[in-house]
Parts: structure tokens; sequence; C-alpha cells
């Protein structure tokens, strides 16, 4: 469904953040995107929703290549795209009803979006979504009154009232304590799994991302490093991707954190 071709970007300062990337995401998979500090994760992500324009190379969202697209064409394709963020990105003085609602805001007219008047089943649908997240009792608190991981919940329900086709997920557990992490990156596979949505996940712990995902791709200096299983993860392939470091520790890790999973 989403496949780049020779993705590349290189910014103003000259510096190569992606070289020619090459992927392919099917339909309803979700992939973690690891990689060490500068790799180029977030550029990646960014450049899919040309939140970040590509210096060159194909985004192609089913037969749509995103790159060739003007203003309104990419407009309504970004509804096709939801995204997560890591620092949740709510609008605090709002609720966590119309924070949801937001999402819609790529559908409804210009005039009901700025009186906020939205259709009953958009309404319905983050109630819906809500439940779904355990934040239905809510919906009417002020975004700034939430914790962390309840607004990363919220930031959730806002990407999935757009009725995406992917999921651009961007360090959504960096804010967040070890044992909300593991919750919230669980919530994200189960809804992606619910949906048959296929989201790319970037992530710097590589344990949290074993430990939820099918399939992992290594990033190194804007480079495909690695693209396979999380049990692919060796201590040398990760060498590969971040450079020395005992991995044997994070892969105790793992292993702890599995007798964690398998308790809560
Ligand atoms: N706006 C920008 N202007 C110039 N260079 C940039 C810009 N954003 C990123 N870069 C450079 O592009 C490279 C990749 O950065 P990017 O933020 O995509 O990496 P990352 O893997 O997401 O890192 P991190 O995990 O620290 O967020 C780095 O060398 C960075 O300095």
């Amino acid at each position: 469904m989403l496949r780049l071709d020779a993705l590349t970007k290189t910014y103003k300062t000259g510096d190569q953040a992606l070289k020619a990337v090459t992927l392919a995401v099917p339909s309803g998979q979700v992939l973690a995107l690891i990689g060490p500090s500068g790799a180029g994760k977030s550029t990646l992500i960014r450049c899919i929703n040309r939140l970040v324009e590509p210096s060159s190379g194909a985004v192609m969202l089913g037969d749509v290549d995103l790159t060739k697209l003007g203003a309104g064409a990419l407009r309504r394709e970004r509804r096709r795209m939801g995204m997560i963020f890591q620092e949740y990105a709510l609008v605090e003085r709002l609720t966590v009803m119309e924070n949801v609602l937001s999402g819609r805001l790529g559908y409804v007219g210009f005039w009901r979006s700025l009186t906020r008047r939205f259709p009953q089943s958009d309404v319905d649908e983050a109630f819906r979504l809500l439940d779904r997240v355990g934040l239905l009792h809510m919906a009417d608190k002020r975004a700034d009154e939430l914790s962390g991981g309840q607004r990363q919940r919220v930031g959730i329900c806002r990407a999935l009232i757009q009725n995406p086709a992917l999921l651009l997920v961007d360090e959504p557990t960096a804010s967040l304590d070890p044992k909300t992490s593991r919750q919230i990156m669980r919530l994200i596979c189960e809804l992606c799994a619910e949906r048959g949505l296929a989201a790319i996940i970037n992530i710097h712990d590589v344990a949290l991302a074993q430990m939820f995902v099918a399939r992992v791709i290594g990033l190194r200096l804007g480079e495909v490093v690695f693209d396979g299983p999380p049990d692919g993860l060796t201590p040398d392939r990760l060498t590969e991707i971040y450079g020395e470091e005992d991995w044997e520790a994070t892969i105790d890790a793992l292993d702890e954190e599995d007798e964690i999973e398998a308790a809560e």
C-alpha cells in the first residue's frame, strides 16, 4: 500500500538525511523504525506526508505518487495518513472531545470547522474511540488536565478519527514512563490489528520495538541497514545499526520485559 522508491532528502544545510531509501509496506503491516540519533527516522516519517519535502524519489500511496501532488490534492491524500506525535500536539485549552474531533478538520468544510460544528456521526465516532482507549469519562476535561499517557491516547483517537489507511507514528513513547510506554505501544498495535491499519512507528527503544512488531527497519546515516523480524536483531546487527555497545544488556532487558509483560 505504501512504497518508497529511492527516497532522498538533503537539507539546505547539506545534511543528507535520507539516501535513496526503498521500502514497501503492505496493507495492515506495522513496522518499527529504529536507529541512532540523526539516522533520519523523523525525516523519513515526515517525507511520507510531506511535512518535510523530499529532494527526490517517489512516495507511492496506492497508485498515487505523493511527491507529485499540488496543495489541494496533497491535503486530500493526507486524510489517508494519521499522524501521532511524541509531544502529543494537543490544543491544551480545548477539551478531549474537541481535540479528537480536530482530526476531522480535513473533512468538514471551512465554515463548519471555524465554528467547530461537527456532524453527529463524527461526534458518535469520537465517543466510540474514546471508549475504546478508556477515556470516555474524560471527554469534557481540558487537555492540560491529562497525564502523558492519557494525552497520547487522545492523540491516537485524533489520528484514528481521520479513518486513515496508514499511521505515521513519531516517537510515541519518548515522554512516557516504561509501563505507560508499553501500554501505549500495545494499544497502537492492537488498534492497527483491529482496523487492518498499516503503521510506521519511529521508536528509539529497541526492546519496546521488539516486543510489539513483526518487522523492524534499522536506519543508519540515512540508509536501511536492517529489514527483518525482531529476533534477527542480534548483537552484531544492532552494532551495525548503532555502533559499538554491549547489546547483551538490551537483549536481557527484553527478556525481563517479557516477564513484566506476563505479569501485567
Ligand atoms: N530541519 C533540518 N535542517 C537541517 N538538517 C536537518 C534538519 N532536520 C534534520 N536534519 C539532519 O538530518 C539528519 C537526520 O535527522 P532526523 O531528525 O531525521 O534523525 P532521527 O533519526 O529522527 O534522529 P532523532 O532520533 O535524534 O530524532 C541529521 O543529520 C540532522 O541533523
